[in-house]
């Protein structure tokens, strides 16, 4: 018996075991990993101690690998979804992004590394991360496939170019670049086509970054949540995500509703019996740059073919103009 980084007792046996609970909404909760991994050990974490999350108090808990997870699109909306997500009494989410499967030396640490950075649960409980890079990482679907082959995964797509202005507006935030001109971040200056090379745009061609997906995971497991919508109306999107979870229904007015304030949906969190009021950071909601009628279109009718790629290969449309 060792103690885990987090003082948790932690049992380690050579031989692989995989413990898992069925929970009755079908989701296997691992508490383990057996194989495949750099790291071969056979982890079982024992927990009896209570957590000061607020959450339940109930013996039992103890980390678990991920029943589901929240695998992009970078401002796709996948901070807000994961803290909605987690005011549900049947989810526990991590709140930090993990970079596992997309991290060559996060997932060089091993299984065990990641399982004990998962929040604790209890065997009924659905845990979840987000991490948006998966979305666009080579490695991360075979990885995670690896873990758990029928994982339920859920994507956040917003309008491309809406993503790519979003996306724009972070960078030059966090650069301190505020001069930066979006046209001619996007546009070729001689040409004015839009560039091949920018990464900022290359994560909105949704359908080249899903297909690695569908090569491992059936499209029923892939749960598309319409971003833009989850700004407008999050109730109705958070709906599917718990029809798609197979939960019971939790979310309402009651817990999701309009902050004029803040010009967003917000929640509030159930601590010990009483609610507490909670929006996201301003880091989420940042004003967009202007961008000229002609580069719009210009990027609207970019994103079309691609888009129509997507449809077809999802069977669904979204109206992105
Ligand atoms: N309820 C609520 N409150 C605040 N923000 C909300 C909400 N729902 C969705 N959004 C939109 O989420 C966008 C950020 O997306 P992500 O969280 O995926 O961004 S990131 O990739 O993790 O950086 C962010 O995009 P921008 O508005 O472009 O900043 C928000 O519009």
């Amino acid at each position: 018996m060792t103690k885990a980084p987090d003082g948790h007792l932690i049992s380690e046996n050579d031989s692989p075991i995989l413990k898992s609970n069925s929970g009755e909404n079908g989701f296997v909760s691992q508490s383990l990993e057996v194989n495949k991994y750099p790291q071969t050990t056979t982890v079982t974490v024992i927990d009896n101690h209570t957590v000061t999350s607020g959450r339940r108090q109930e013996k039992g808990r103890s980390h678990r690998l991920p029943g589901a997870i929240i695998i992009g699109v970078r401002k796709g909306g996948t901070k807000a979804l994961i803290e909605f997500l987690n005011i549900h009494p049947q989810v526990v989410a991590a709140t930090d992004e993990m970079h596992f499967f997309s991290d060559d030396d996060n997932y060089g640490q091993g299984m065990h590394w990641y399982l004990n950075k998962m929040p604790m649960s209890l065997p009924d409980q659905i845990t979840m991360e987000k991490t948006p890079k998966y979305f666009i990482s080579q490695a991360a679907p075979d990885r995670i496939h690896s873990m758990n082959s029928s994982i339920r995964l859920v994507l956040a797509l917003r309008n491309p170019v809406t993503r790519v202005i979003s996306d724009f507006a972070q960078r030059v935030e966090n650069m301190g670049d505020t001069g930066r001109n979006f046209t001619e971040y996007v546009l070729d200056n001689t040409t004015w086509e839009v560039k091949q090379d920018v990464l900022c745009l290359t994560i909105s061609i949704y359908h080249l970054h899903l297909a690695r997906w569908l090569q491992l995971f059936p499209l029923k497991q892939i749960h598309i949540v319409d971003g833009d919508r989850l700004i407008s109306e999050p109730l109705e999107e958070l709906k599917g995500v718990e029809r798609f979870l197979g939960i019971p229904r939790y979310f309402s007015e009651e817990v999701v509703y309009f902050n004029a304030t803040r010009g967003f949906y917000c929640m509030k969190k159930k601590v010990h019996g009483l609610y507490t009021a909670s929006c996201l950071g301003a880091t989420k909601g940042r004003d967009h740059p202007h961008v000229e009628g002609w580069v719009r279109d210009k990027l609207v009718r970019y994103f079309d073919t691609h888009n129509e790629k997507l449809f077809r290969m999802i069977g669904r449309r979204f109206n992105w103009s």
